[in-house]
Formats: structure tokens, sequence, C-alpha cells
């Protein structure tokens, strides 16, 4: 059996070229990707300028805090900063470009302004208070790169260089199947030997939280034929077939007869629990990933193997951030295959729910993220684990 990280690089390696990319306005482009890097064309700020109120002047000027300067000039924001007259000092606003010829800029909390001038009472040094140009973003600089999830500081960045639109992938298409003659719609009745659908809402609301656009494709009874023709419509109408449920091995779970008959089907089950039976394919040039039924299931296995496919998929920068190091307060013992448990991270270290059962979702609810339980190891308090919070998932 693959291990997840295994089972992730085989996928990785497998993922299709991105969508084409397409202008959207800055407004628009939060959460999208973009399709190259962004250049800056500009320096940021675009001239040296006070980073205070207060006087500009010539550090080389100032005689000591008892000899007054003539106030010579005054440039506020939004002005050109035109020329300084040495020996004297220039009123300037934060933001104000700095008039050429002057250095330095004293804080007005620092000058005493009598009629015979402005007395800087601390000794200038030059540089003080000046922003130099080009500092924050200097033109000609990589500012963004191709890949990159635009996050609202993306933005404000674009925005900075002068930017009114950028050019981002099409959002990604992923289908989204589920499985199983039991399941009802929540809102109907579910009578006997029936449940309600959650994965098709929990899968829908991921995806759209993880910026595709999802294409929902309802629910197959357990008939082949049924699931064949079903996969088959996904296939041509989205970049990515998600399904849920039919991939362990009783005789009604018939999505890998289905994928290698429509399709073909090349990897089948990875280590990890929940998530084990997951398999994955293509129909033809379209990825298909068929996530396990159980709740808990569906939901780690989107998270920890179908969030990082799709988002190469999509022409997304793999994400870097690492899992932080978090000690267990709870005890169990050693698995088998890689347990992705549900806990809390409170004061204590991790908690996790009491039932890590595949089946039971209530638990993901209550918990703040993921503990990673490595194949082998048994967990006692104090162990540190590694612990994937939502917002690393998101
Ligand atoms: N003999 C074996 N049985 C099972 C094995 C095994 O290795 N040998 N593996 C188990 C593991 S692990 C998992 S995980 C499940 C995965 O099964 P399937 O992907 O085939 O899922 P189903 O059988 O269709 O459903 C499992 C479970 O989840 C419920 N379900 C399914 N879809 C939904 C949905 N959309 N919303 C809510 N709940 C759903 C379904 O009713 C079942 O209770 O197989 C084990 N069996
Ligand atoms: O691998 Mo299954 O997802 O444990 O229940």
């Amino acid at each position: 059996m693959l291990s997840v990280e295994q089972a992730i690089a085989r996928l990785l390696a497998d993922a299709p070229g991105p969508p084409a990319s397409e202008p959207v306005p800055l407004a628009a482009a939060r959460g999208r990707v973009l399709a190259v890097p962004l250049v800056a064309t500009v320096d940021v700020p675009p001239a040296d300028n006070s980073a205070m109120d207060g006087y500009a002047l010539a550090a080389a000027d100032w005689r000591g805090a008892d000899q007054p300067l003539p106030l010579g000039g005054r440039v506020a924001a939004g002005q050109v900063g035109g020329d300084h007259t040495p020996h004297t000092v220039t009123r300037i606003f934060t933001g104000a470009e700095l008039p050429n010829g002057a250095d330095a800029v004293a804080m007005q909390e620092n000058c005493r302004v009598d009629d015979d001038g402005v007395r800087v009472l601390k000794q200038p040094v030059a540089g003080d208070h000046v922003r130099a140009r080009g500092q924050d973003t200097a033109r000609g600089a990589n500012v963004l790169p191709a890949g990159r999830r635009l996050l609202a500081q993306d933005i404000g960045v674009a925005a900075s260089v002068g930017c009114a639109a950028l050019p981002v992938r099409r959002r990604l298409r992923v289908a989204v199947v589920a499985n199983g003659d039991e399941l009802v719609e929540p809102g109907a009745e579910a009578g006997p030997g029936k449940i309600f659908n959650s994965n098709r809402y929990l899968l829908g609301a991921l995806l759209g939280q993880w910026g595709f656009d999802v294409v929902d494709m309802g629910v197959a009874p357990d008939r082949p034929e049924v699931i064949a023709e079903r996969f088959s419509h996904a296939a041509d109408q989205a970049d990515v077939v998600l399904s849920c449920g039919g991939v362990s091995v009783g005789e009604e779970d018939h999505v890998k007869a289905v994928l290698e008959t429509i399709g073909q089907l090349s990897l089948w089950r990875i280590a990890m629990k929940p998530g084990k039976p997951l398999a994955y394919g293509r129909i033809g040039e379209t990825p298909f990933l068929g996530l396990p039924g159980n709740p808990a299931s569906a939901l780690v296995t989107a998270m920890i193997i179908a969030r990082p496919f799709l988002a190469a998929c999509q022409g997304a920068l793999p994400a870097e951030t690492a899992p932080l190091m978090v000690d267990a307060a709870f005890t169990a013992p050693a698995p088998d295959r890689q347990c992705y448990l549900r806990v809390r991270h409170t004061g204590r270290g991790l908690e996790a729910y009491t039932n890590q059962s595949s089946g039971i979702l209530l638990g993901a609810s209550w918990a703040d993220g993921l503990a990673i339980q490595p194949p082998g190891l048994a967990i006692e308090p104090g162990t540190p684990l590694q612990f994937l919070p939502w917002a690393l998932l998101a």
C-alpha cells in the first residue's frame, strides 16, 4: 500500500496542465491563481519621502539645539518636492516628497518653532525619517510569483504598483458525484434503510472554499451502468471528477470496476486512516478521484489528498506552510496506517475527539484541525505531534 506522501507524489506527477488564463479586475482577484509573475514597472514609493510630520533639512546644516534655522518652504503629500533652500528647514508632512537638497526629517515633537526660526532639538542624522524611493518595491522586481493564490495583501501590492487587472487561471471545474442507494437529500423524508447525503454538501462546501467551480452531478445509485454514464458525463463537463463512496471491496462497491471499464484505475488504497480505499485514475484525459464514502474519510481524503492535487491542477504553487508541532494530551495505541485524528488545540495541548471512527463526522466540527499519527507511533501525553489547524487546510 502506498504511503500518503507516495500517493500525493504520484498524483502530483499526473496532474494535467493548468486551465487557460483570463484577466480579472483587482476587485475580483482575491483567491484566484496568478498565471504569470507580476513584475513591478514602477518604484514604490516613487520618490524619497517623509515618514513623519516635521521639518526637512540637510543634516549637515544643524549647528546645535539652540541655533534656529529659518523656515524656507513647505511641502505636503501630493505636491512635488521642489528644491530645499540650504541652511533652512522645509515644513513637511508624512508622505510628502523630500525636497532636493534635504536628507533628513526632524519630527515636529523634537522641534521648537519661534519667530526667529525652527530649533531642531535633537541632532539629525542623514536618512532620519526618510523613506527611500523604491524601498517597498523596486522597479523590475518580481513581486508575486506565477501560481500564487492571491491574498488580500497581494491585491494591495498589485494596486501599489499600478496594476488594475491581473491574469489569473480560469477556475478549475470539479464535478462531484455521490454514490449510494441509501442516500436521501436533506429536506426529504429519510425512509427505512436511508441516510441523509452529507458528503455532497460537505464536498461542495470544501471545493467552493478552495476557489473551485463545483459541478454538482447529484447521486448515482449502486448500478454500474448508471455510475458509468454519470462519471462519463461528469468527465465531459469538468476538469477533474470527484466521487465519494463505493470504492471499498463489497459487491455493491462499483467505482473501481466502472473506472476500469470507462477509463483507467492507476492507484487504489493508501496507508491512511481514515481514507484507505481511495481510488485514482482517469476517464479519457480527465483525472478521477474516488473518495471513500464514510463522511470522516471523505473529509480527510479531500483535505489531505484531493486538495494538493486540485491545487496543482489549478496551476497553484504548492503550499509551503509546515504543520505546527504540539504535544498530545491524550493516549492512542500505535496504528499500522497513518492516522489523521480530529483534535482540539487547548491549553493542555491536543485533545482528541472521543470517537475517531470514520463514520463520525461530528468530531470534525468539534475539532480545530487534524493531528498526524504516523504508523507505529503510540501516543502518550506529551508526545509531540504534527498539527494541521483547519486554516492550513483552507
Ligand atoms: N471488508 C471490508 N470492508 C470495508 C473495508 C475493507 O477494507 N474491507 N474498508 C472500509 C473502509 S476503511 C472504508 S473508508 C469504507 C469505504 O467504503 P466505500 O467508499 O465503499 O463507501 P460506502 O460503502 O459507499 O459507504 C461507507 C459509509 O459511508 C456512508 N456514506 C456513503 N456516502 C455517503 C454520503 N454521500 N453521505 C453520507 N454518508 C455516506 C455509507 O452509508 C456507509 O455507511 O469501507 C469499509 N469497508
Ligand atoms: O479508511 Mo476507512 O476511511 O478507515 O474508514
